[in-house]
């Protein structure tokens, strides 16, 4: 099915846009697969220049060849070694995106200065191109394809011009071993280079759109268990290089099976989403809120307890004085949460810990009446 205009551009602005937290943490593992293949294929680069020496070619071209092979498998090994740091750099699929589509690039100019029609017409070392672009979909990041894609396009095309510039006459782009250079038939490798790396991007726009749907709750839109499963090890780590604090509210509705029971199940669906209304109106910067089961929310806050109890105290507050209205004709319900807070690093390191610490004071906030907030044990 063709995209309809928004559609389109829904596709190109999220493959232009940094891809959320989640997607950049599979794109660091997809690039250290991408790492250990080029590493590999590297390896593999070094027996050219014997298997050529073997075959009768000069010294010099030997030289060449093995001391180019020598610098690629060097490259291979820092983006090996940097790939499989714990901490993640953003530049580096960028920058090994455009090495590898280099190394392509080199390799035909190689070619070229041996064989102008092996340049262009090598079917080999071109489909180096399309392996560099095809590799992105396991960076999982829409920038590095279209920037693969470009740089393929742009490299390759100032080397058909190059060729065409330099030879002197049509008989030097006729070869035995190559065929007949042509115009047209470049024009098609460019083609083909465009189609590629489309369609690698809509390749990394589902997988994206995916992802999304599986960290995404269906009926309120919030992130979900496995979002924020995912989402707390970034959250831990941020806080341990700021030397800061973060604090997990354990949230669940007060009395929500009667409002099943007086609503049905559709009224009380309706009133968890005036619920998240209520609670993503009062957002701020530096919190999420997940829903990890029924009428239990999880809201993180990078805040110390104490003041993060200040916080979800006043929520509770607004909650309350928010009463649902079903429809028109019926009366409003009042809604009310209880909450337990934990907070990182003192209470546990890890998200079932802190889950752990505040669902037994959330059990303390039921017993102790409902509609509070409890932070600590008495
Ligand atoms: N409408 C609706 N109900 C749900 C959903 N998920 C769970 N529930 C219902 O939510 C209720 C959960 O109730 P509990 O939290 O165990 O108990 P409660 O009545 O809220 O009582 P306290 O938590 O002790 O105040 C159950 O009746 C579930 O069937 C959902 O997605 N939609």
């Amino acid at each position: 099915m063709l995209a309809t205009d928004s559609g389109l551009k829904a596709i190109v602005s999220s493959l232009l846009s940094r891809p959320d937290e989640i997607m950049l943490e599979i794109g660091a593992s997809g690039e250290l697969a991408v790492a250990r293949l080029r590493a590999v294929i590297a390896g593999v680069l070094l027996l050219l220049p014997l298997a050529n020496m073997l075959a009768g070619g000069s010294i010099d071209e030997n030289l060449i060849g093995l001391a180019g092979a020598v610098i690629i498998n060097i490259l291979a090994q820092v983006w090996l070694a940097l790939s499989r740091r714990r901490r993640h750099y953003r530049w580096l699929p960028f920058v090994t995106t455009v090495f590898d589509v280099s190394v392509a690039t080199l390799v035909l100019v190689l070619l070229a200065s041996h064989h102008l029609p092996a340049a262009l017409n090598s079917l080999i070392v071109w489909c180096g191109y399309l392996l560099a672009i095809l590799l992105t979909a396991l960076r999982s990041d829409g920038r590095v394809t279209l920037l693969a894609g470009a740089t393929a396009m742009v490299q390759y095309g100032l080397l058909i011009l190059a060729v065409f510039a330099v030879a002197k006459s049509p008989e030097e782009l006729i070869s035995i071993d190559y065929g007949t250079v042509t115009a047209a038939s470049q024009w098609q490798r460019l083609i083909l280079l465009a189609v590629a790396t489309v369609i690698t991007a809509m390749v990394v726009y589902r997988m994206q759109q995916l992802v999304q749907m599986s960290g995404t709750d269906g009926l309120t839109g919030l992130p979900n268990r496995t979002w924020l499963i995912h989402r707390m090890p970034r959250l831990f780590e941020a806080a341990d290089s700021e030397n800061s604090s973060l604090t997990v509210a354990l949230i669940n509705l007060d009395g929500f099976r009667q409002l099943n029971d007086e609503l049905g199940h559709g009224g009380a669906d309706r009133a968890l989403q005036h619920l998240v209304a209520l609670l993503n109106g009062l957002a701020d910067s530096g919190e999420w809120l997940a829903r990890v089961r029924g009428d239990e929310f999880v809201l993180v806050l990078r805040k110390p307890i104490g003041t993060a109890w200040e916080r979800v105290d006043a929520v509770r507050r607004i909650v309350a004085d928010h009463s649902f209205e079903p429809d028109r004709s019926s009366v409003a319900i009042r809604m009310s949460f209880s909450a337990g807070l934990a907070c990182y690093p003192h209470d546990g390191r890890s998200l079932s810990a802190l889950l752990r610490r505040a669902d037994r004071r959330l059990q303390m906030a039921k017993r102790g009446g409902r509609n509070r907030v409890v932070l600590r044990e008495e």
